[in-house]
């Protein structure tokens, strides 16, 4: 396999009339989408920008990101996708980290990344001028080793600064590849989504796969249930993709959309979080479309796990391995786990990321052998179903007990009056750590601490039942929509969480 835009240029020459992007009502072909791609890599070229090169792209979802995302790729060089919402320091941290010799940038970001640039002596350039009308050299795109770079995206990690995971072009167009096959893209798809184009899920998952595919995307630049709802209908959307927090603000969506057609529906495509059965359950019965919720990084460019289409449902589950992927559970010692055990998640397959930009002692953290080591725990079965179980670093220690979050998250989000949830430990000197549950209450409700704290005691043991509730008027989310715990303030909810009755707190902890 070589350039990952290779299929852009096959889809333009055998069907350039072909609708291939959707911005917010605008459109454009493949024809089109290869001739502004082309552009911006001849202007590139013209720059002097060569082969292994780092191109910060720092925009939101706009036709130029995408145009100029392919155009980095086409010459060679590597796209930095970044947050266009990070502050100047991150702006300036990420440029300087990846050696970027050039910035491209959205105009409502602009400022911030130029001041960054200045002080590096890199240029900016807005995304919003476009490409000029230079050129185009006859050997795009240019021939690339299937190890080469493609894709830098930095991950935020538990502790130090973000590294860049660097991607390679055979990467992405196999993790493409493999979304192809497992759930059965062909021409008549069209792919739909608000997601971000700077994140693995938007980027590889969604527009990659949809240009390897050569099928359509729309996407909306800002998330809205509603609106991204009724453009899915008008549009005749077949393949919708998210995250957990999109699919309950869909599932919650006004009564009003419910005249719109959605038929086209094939699927729904969830990932980037545990997705809690009640919302796939809610939204499955509300738009009669199923949602397959999925497990991946971005280190393994997206691949990981993924219900298959037509197979068996196990509950909870994040189904088999992707096709060329395999997964393992190790313990701490990283030996395999016997089926059925708990572990660490390990993924080996061609998709996992080439390093650490900059970073050899963390890539080789990373690894067991050819095994990445994902840092999310989870136990498989006989038939190779995995179960995520929760992050390591989410893991709360209390009494000694292990308690996962997302098992009592799951809980919570059954709840009627309960629109989000997330659960965390907060700092207790007797037990080390005490369960917190943050919550989101669904409109008009009202909470009461006993009536939560008897409820949940009917549905989990009493040792893992949290003893602290925070009402909160919303969660602190990432730019894809998924919670952020790590913006959870801590102390502010172990002061200000309404605590359970004693009686429930002093329930037996179990001996370790
Ligand atoms: N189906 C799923 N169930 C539970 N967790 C999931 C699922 N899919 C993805 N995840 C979580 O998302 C992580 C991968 O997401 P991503 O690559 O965006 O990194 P992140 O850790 O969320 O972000 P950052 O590195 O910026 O903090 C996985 O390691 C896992 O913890």
């Amino acid at each position: 396999m070589g350039n990952a835009v290779e299929a852009i240029w096959t889809h333009a020459t055998t069907r350039p009339e072909a609708v291939a992007l959707r911005v917010d009502g605008d459109e454009w072909t493949f024809g089109q989408l290869r001739n502004a791609s082309q552009q911006w890599a001849a202007r590139l070229l013209d720059a002097g920008v060569a082969p292994g090169d780092r191109v910060l792209l720092a925009g939101g979802t706009q036709a130029d990101w995408v145009f100029a995302y392919h155009g980095v790729l086409a010459v060679g060089a590597i796209a930095v996708t970044v947050n266009p919402h990070s502050t100047e320091a991150e702006l300036g941290y990420f440029l300087h980290d990846c050696g970027a010799t050039l910035a491209l940038v959205a105009d409502a970001t602009h400022d911030a990344v130029a001041a960054a640039a200045a002080e590096l002596d890199v240029p900016a350039w807005r995304l919003g001028e476009g490409a000029r009308d230079l050129p185009v050299p006859a050997d795009l795109p240019r021939t690339v080793a299937p190890d080469s770079g493609a894709v830098i995206m930095y991950t935020s990690g538990t502790t130090g600064k973000p590294k860049g995971a660097q991607l390679t072009h055979h990467g992405i167009r196999g993790s493409a590849q493999s979304v192809i096959e497992a759930i059965e893209v062909t021409d008549d798809d069209h792919f739909g989504t608000a997601l971000p184009l700077f994140h693995v899920f938007g980027q590889v998952t969604v527009m990659r796969t949809a240009y390897e595919a050569g099928v359509p995307i729309t996407l909306m630049s800002k998330f809205d249930a509603r609106a991204l709802l009724e453009t899915a209908a008008r549009h005749r959307v077949t393949l919708l993709a998210g995250v957990p927090t999109m699919w309950t603000a869909m599932a919650n969506a006004a009564p009003d959309i419910d005249d719109l057609d959605f038929s086209c529906l094939r699927l729904a495509l969830s990932g980037g979080a545990g997705l809690p059965t009640k919302v796939a359950d809610q939204f499955d019965a509300r738009y009669g479309c199923e949602i397959l919720a999925g497990y991946g990084l971005t280190e393994t460019a997206g691949a990981g796990a993924c219900p298959r289409v037509g197979a068996p449902r196990k509950l909870g589950s994040a189904g088999v391995a992707w096709p060329g992927v395999e997964l393992a559970i190790f313990d701490t010692e990283r030996n395999p786990v016997p089926v059925g055990g708990t572990g660490e998640i390990a993924i080996r397959c061609e998709m996992n990321l080439k390093d650490y930009w900059n970073r050899p002692d963390a890539t080789a953290r990373a690894w067991h052998d050819d095994w990445f080591l994902t840092g999310d725990l989870g136990r498989m079965d006989e038939e190779g179903y995995l179960w995520v179980v929760d992050r390591i670093k989410d893991l709360i220690i209390r009494g000694g007990y292990n308690v996962y979050p997302k098992e009592l998250e799951d809980v919570l989000y059954s709840h009627p009056d309960i629109l989000e949830a997330a659960v965390v430990g907060v700092p207790d000197d007797r037990l080390g750590e005490e369960i917190a549950a943050v919550i989101v209450l669904r409109d008009g409700r009202e909470f009461d601490v006993t009536r939560m704290q008897e409820w949940m005691a009917e549905r989990v043991a009493a040792y893992k039942t949290p003893r602290i509730y925070h009402v909160a008027a919303a969660l602190p989310k990432g730019s894809t929509g998924k919670i952020l715990k790590r913006e959870i303030n801590r102390t502010d909810v172990s002061s200000r969480g309404h605590r359970t009755r004693k009686a429930t707190a002093s329930a037996p902890i179990p001996l370790a």
